[in-house]
């Protein structure tokens, strides 16, 4: 018996306090997990009303053509910094370290601030997605930018219905600006910035944005596209794109591969590559038929234009035709063969073994 003659029934206490959790429950996985992975981050919240998370809103779920809205977006802001500063011809270059073959790793105020401006974008939008990103983030020069939640019409116009998949599962790569190498030479055609959203390791999203001629490429697997394959690919004597400034012994593999009638193609950054393969209206975009890579490479260089080639159809593997996991460690060892309308593993097979021949 309760005080004052009121008595508690068990079965209703038991249903109010698992209202009380469902309230808890509801409060900590949408509203709440966003707010804390901001702040473990060392960052501000969002914001709320109609700018605030898109995470948040749905408990721990995000729609990937949001997510294709925003990384658009922060590829194009990001371009932005870039150009301004290769503009301004103050780019403050640096070098990170050399690389494991002895090439300087540079990084510029370009990288720096195109950095900045893409992971607090993509942060403030979802945070609490996983986010990669070539260059560090600093906790103390944070930026809260808010998405205005449009998606522009081209993309409604691709993928008429949202898509949405468990925060958990996605992982975002950002690469601010790709090729810096080319970028300190003033090679201005090569540059990139990109985003890619993987899900559960695969990739499915990627945007290559060039800022000096401002285009975008983007596409989502299994969701639609705004860039193509072309309609023709010589796959018996290809036109092979390979890297000019960590080329290791590609050349070689190349030309043993294919024969020494075999044309190849010189350039720089791993976006530049990718879009080499497609049809790419943009005039200072130079054609080839498959991209290969012998030396190590990290994953947001590539991680977009591996989204890109599967969204249209095209395979990029290592060179032993694995395909590769967008999650866990930054690198892959295995080089790269990257094609689209032709038998992949054909040419797999037509590859030599880069372990056993040494030819790294
Ligand atoms: N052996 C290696 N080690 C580390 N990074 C490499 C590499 N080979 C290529 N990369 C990176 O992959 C991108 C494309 O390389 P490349 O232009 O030589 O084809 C460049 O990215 P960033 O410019 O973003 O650093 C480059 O630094
Ligand atoms: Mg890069």
């Amino acid at each position: 018996m309760a005080p004052m003659g009121i008595r508690l029934s068990p079965l209703g206490v038991a249903v109010f306090c698992l209202l009380g959790l469902g309230v808890l429950y509801h409060l900590y996985s949408g509203f709440l997990a966003g707010r804390f992975s901001l702040f473990g981050l060392g960052g501000e919240p969002g914001g709320g009303g109609a700018a605030g998370p898109a995470a948040a809103a749905d408990g721990g779920t995000v729609d990937l053509r949001e997510m294709l809205a925003v990384s658009v977006l922060a590829a194009v802001r990001g371009g932005d910094e870039v150009r301004r500063v290769r503009e301004s011809n103050v780019l403050h270059e640096k070098s990170k370290g050399k690389t494991r073959e002895g090439a300087e790793d540079k990084m510029t105020s370009g990288d720096v601030l195109s950095n900045r401006k893409m992971f607090y974008l993509l942060k403030t939008a979802f945070p609490s997605v996983q986010i990669n990103t070539e260059e560090h983030v600093d906790a103390a020069d944070q930026e809260v930018i808010l998405w205005d939640h449009k998606i522009p019409e081209d993309i409604l116009k691709e993928i008429a219905t949202p898509k949405e998949v468990p925060a958990e599962s996605v992982t975002v790569w950002i690469d601010p600006l790709d090729a810096t190498q080319e970028y300190t030479e003033d090679l201005r055609k090569y540059v990139t910035t990109m985003v890619c959203v993987a899900v559960n390791g695969k990739p499915v999203l990627g945007v290559i944005h060039k800022p000096f001629s401002e285009y975008t490429a983007w596409a989502m697997v299994d969701g639609g596209s705004n860039v193509k394959a072309r309609t023709s690919y010589n796959e018996k004597t290809p036109r092979i794109i390979v890297s000019r400034s960590h080329s290791g012994m590609v050349k070689q593999v190349a030309l043993q591969t294919f024969g020494n009638q075999t044309t190849i193609i010189p350039a720089g950054g791993a976006g530049y590559k990718v879009l080499a393969l497609l049809d790419v209206p943009d005039k200072s975009q130079e054609k080839a038929d498959l991209y290969i890579h012998v030396t190590y490479i990290k994953k947001w260089d590539i991680c977009a234009g591996n989204a890109i080639l599967k969204a249209l159809g095209g395979h990029m593997t290592t060179l032993s035709g694995e395909e590769i996991s967008y999650t866990g460690s930054d690198g892959i060892e295995g080089g790269l063969l990257a094609s689209i309308r032709m038998n992949h593993q054909a040419l797999v097979r037509k590859l030599p073994d880069l372990d056993k021949t040494g030819h790294k």
